[in-house]
């Protein structure tokens, strides 16, 4: 567990950057700094592995005070992930990622074994080992930066807006490969990202900050969309959080019906579209098995008539689900978010 109990941190020009700062980043999760420009979430992740040192107040690594630590020691217990990578622009591919294990002086064929293993850990081909970085897409790089953190096996990995430079295609499967990673490796992971999608995607936990380095609050990602709390959060929320909130709820109560004839399958009861004067219309699919309600309005929007078709974990049809059944849901467990403000409290701050 890292501990940040009344931390303060002023730089010499004065700027208060992360003012009383306490709170806990709980160990084996992934928990989330997010917050507008400048609000101090850089400073304080920084602050963790002391490559900038608090002013005040006390960060603590498992109840060890980190200025206890000496620098090199502590970061090699921290993997440190950033924007566009980092990566050392002449050295191959596998060299980055075995910049650690060369530091801790493994010999080069073990470090080298151990940087194979990671780019396969991070989906990434063999081939890519000899390359040089700049011979790699930006999502890539980052599959790269991410290998090189974890090089050395470190219980704690600071990510510091490692997704920001990339497209939002690659971005989301970025996202998906760190949680895929995160369910075999269960690192204590502090991510900082300003996109409040993707703190409530990663996080375990979430921790919005405001300008000036204050806690506005801490919470898990689906009572952090209901119970925000107060306008600054609701504000940096915005306006789609009732649909956020989706994501969190199961589908499997959403009350199925037959599969109307007019729904066209294939000879193992996979869709293939809606029956129409002159041809097969789109048709949205969720699993109830494993999907969210937020899928399942998504497969009811697909289609033209507004019915989600359920399926199984082959893609057979289950049945169906009409907008009604999905409204249901909507009105049992995502009631008109509590609190919710005037419409001027709902524009998102700078
Ligand atoms: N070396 C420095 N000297 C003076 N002020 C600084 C320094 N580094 C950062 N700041 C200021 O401290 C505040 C917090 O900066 P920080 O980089 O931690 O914020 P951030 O939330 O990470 O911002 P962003 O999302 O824009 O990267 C800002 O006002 C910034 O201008």
């Amino acid at each position: 567990m890292i501990t940040f109990e009344g931390v303060t941190k002023r730089y010499r020009d004065g700027t208060v950057a992360v003012d009383d700062l306490s709170l806990e980043v709980p160990t084996g999760a992934i928990t989330v700094f997010v917050g507008p420009s400048g609000c101090g979430k850089t400073t304080s992740l920084r602050m963790i592995n002391r490559m900038i040192d608090a002013t005040s107040g006390r960060i603590a690594l498992d109840g060890q005070d980190v200025r206890e630590i000496d620098p090199p020691t502590l970061r090699r217990g921290i993997g440190y992930v950033i924007q566009q990578a980092g990566l050392f622009p002449h050295r191959k591919i596998v060299d980055n990622v075995a910049t650690v294990p060369y530091l801790l002086g493994w010999n080069k064929k073990k470090a080298r074994a151990r940087a194979m293993e990671l780019l396969e850990l991070v989906g990434l081909d063999a081939g890519l080992a000899n390359r040089y970085p700049f011979q790699l897409s930006g999502g890539q790089q980052q599959r790269v930066g991410v290998a090189r953190a974890l090089a050395a096996d470190p219980p704690v990995l600071l990510m510091d807006e490692p997704f920001s430079a990339v497209d939002p295609v690659v971005r989301a499967s970025l996202q998906d490969e760190l949680l895929r990673l995160q369910s075999e490796l269960r690192k204590t992971i502090v991510f900082v990202t300003h996109d409040i999608d993707e703190a409530v995607k990663l996080g375990d936990t979430v921790a919005v900050l405001r300008v000036g380095g204050r806690l506005a609050q801490m919470a898990g990602p689906a009572t952090l969309l209901t119970e925000p709390a107060d306008d600054f959060v609701r504000g940096f929320l915005g306006r789609d959080r009732g649909i956020r909130r989706l994501s969190f709820i199961s589908a499997k109560e959403v009350r199925l019906g037959p599969a109307p004839p007019d729904l066209v399958t294939d000879g193992d009861g996979r869709p293939l579209g809606w029956r129409t004067g002159d041809g097969l219309a789109a048709y949205g699919t969720f699993d109830p098995e494993t999907d969210s309600l937020r899928a399942a309005l998504d497969a009811a929007l697909l289609s033209p008539n507004g019915v989600a078709v359920a399926v199984d974990e082959e893609g057979r049809v289950r049945g169906v689900a009409g907008r009604d059944a999905i409204d249901d849901l909507l009105a049992e467990y995502a009631p008109p978010v509590r609190g919710a403000g005037s419409a001027a409290a709902e524009e998102a701050p700078a």
